[in-house]
């Protein structure tokens, strides 16, 4: 056990009652350390929920060990539940009552509160203190319920899909909100369909596909198992030589595609040659894989063979 991880998850498995021999969560490893962000990714049906419940203390593990701050989630869920905040994504709120009086009725359910305009002024919601919850726009709605979350001063936050279905203005501004409580010193374990959402917020994440991880580390890693791209355009008499690490390809309008495993080697050989044979390469570009790329690329893998699928529970 890493004692210095906010979460730590081993060999977890989630198996449905009425499912025989179906698990949901087919022995994930991994561990969420003090103060980063980490976002659990993944094709729809992959787990991802089904993990969140058991970290959450909402359910139990069929099998393998969670601890959260140090404690059973499950077991020792009052210990835990002080000093965690949930964002849900569809928090049912009481639609005749103004956001400060929502925000009061729920601050005065926990332990340590903050003063309720301090939670308005961390989500922006300090102008609407006084409008009916019904009369809030999505973006706000999905403010208090972050504001909602953060009211207990949490050690650790998680954020279930937190800009779901916000326009780009209000997904920005939710970010912005998200990065200032991580400077703060919150722990944040985020779950999210937005690959540019994790590829912004965090400093670590994990991908899951039918109940397992199949990639964990920096976004800039994740995208680093698909290769680097050059693109540009060849004048019409010039030959391309063969190029280190290269594969390349020509589309109809003779744009020509390098995918390489090494974006330094590959585009150096390539200048050099051009260079030296006085070629003018237009409209040249070059870039890692995006996370999406690499996100994709996963998913196109189709499910993991996995012997205890429908055996016997
Ligand atoms: N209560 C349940 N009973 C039986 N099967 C369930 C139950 N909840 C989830 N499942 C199944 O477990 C698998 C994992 O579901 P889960 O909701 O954890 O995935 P997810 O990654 O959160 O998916 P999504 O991104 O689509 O929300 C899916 O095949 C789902 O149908």
């Amino acid at each position: 056990m890493d004692e210095s991880a906010v979460i730590q998850v081993e060999r977890l498995t989630r198996r449905y009652a009425g499912r025989p021999g179906y698990e949901a969560v087919r022995g994930v490893d991994f561990a969420v350390r003090r103060g980063e962000l980490f976002a659990l990714l993944g094709t729809n049906g992959a787990g991802k929920t089904s993990t969140l419940e058991v970290l959450e203390g909402l359910a139990q593990p069929t099998s393998g060990t969670v601890r959260v701050l140090g404690h059973d989630p499950y077991r020792d869920r009052r210990l835990v539940r002080s000093r965690i905040g949930i964002m849900l994504q569809d928090r049912g709120f009481a639609a005749d009552l103004t956001v400060a009086e929502t925000t009061k009725m729920w601050a005065g359910t926990l332990s340590t509160p903050r003063p309720v305009g301090e939670i308005l002024e961390l989500v922006e919601l300090t102008s609407r203190a006084g409008v009916r919850v019904r009369q809030l726009s999505g973006g706000e709605r999905q403010r208090l319920s972050l504001g909602l979350a953060i009211a207990g001063q949490p050690d650790l936050l998680f954020l279930d899909e937190p800009t779901a279905g916000l326009d780009p203005e209000n997904r920005q501004r939710t970010w912005q909100l998200i990065s200032r409580l991580l400077s703060s010193g919150t722990t944040v374990l985020l779950t999210t369909h937005y690959l540019a959402e994790a590829a912004e917020l965090a400093d670590r994440l994990a991908i899951m596909h039918h109940g397992r991880i199949v990639g964990l580390g920096t976004p800039a890693e994740i995208a680093g198992i698909r290769p680097a791209r050059i693109s540009f355009h060849l004048p019409a008499d010039a030959r391309l030589p063969s190029l280190p690490q290269a594969v390349a390809t020509v589309d109809a309008g003779g744009k020509v595609f390098l995918d390489t495993e090494d974006l330094q080697l590959t585009l150096t050989a390539l200048l050099a040659w051009a260079a030296q044979a006085g070629i003018q390469l237009t409209e040249l570009t070059a870039r890692p894989a995006s996370l999406e790329e690499a996100f994709l690329a996963i998913a196109a893998s189709g499910p993991i063979a996995d012997s205890t699928e429908g055996a016997a529970a």
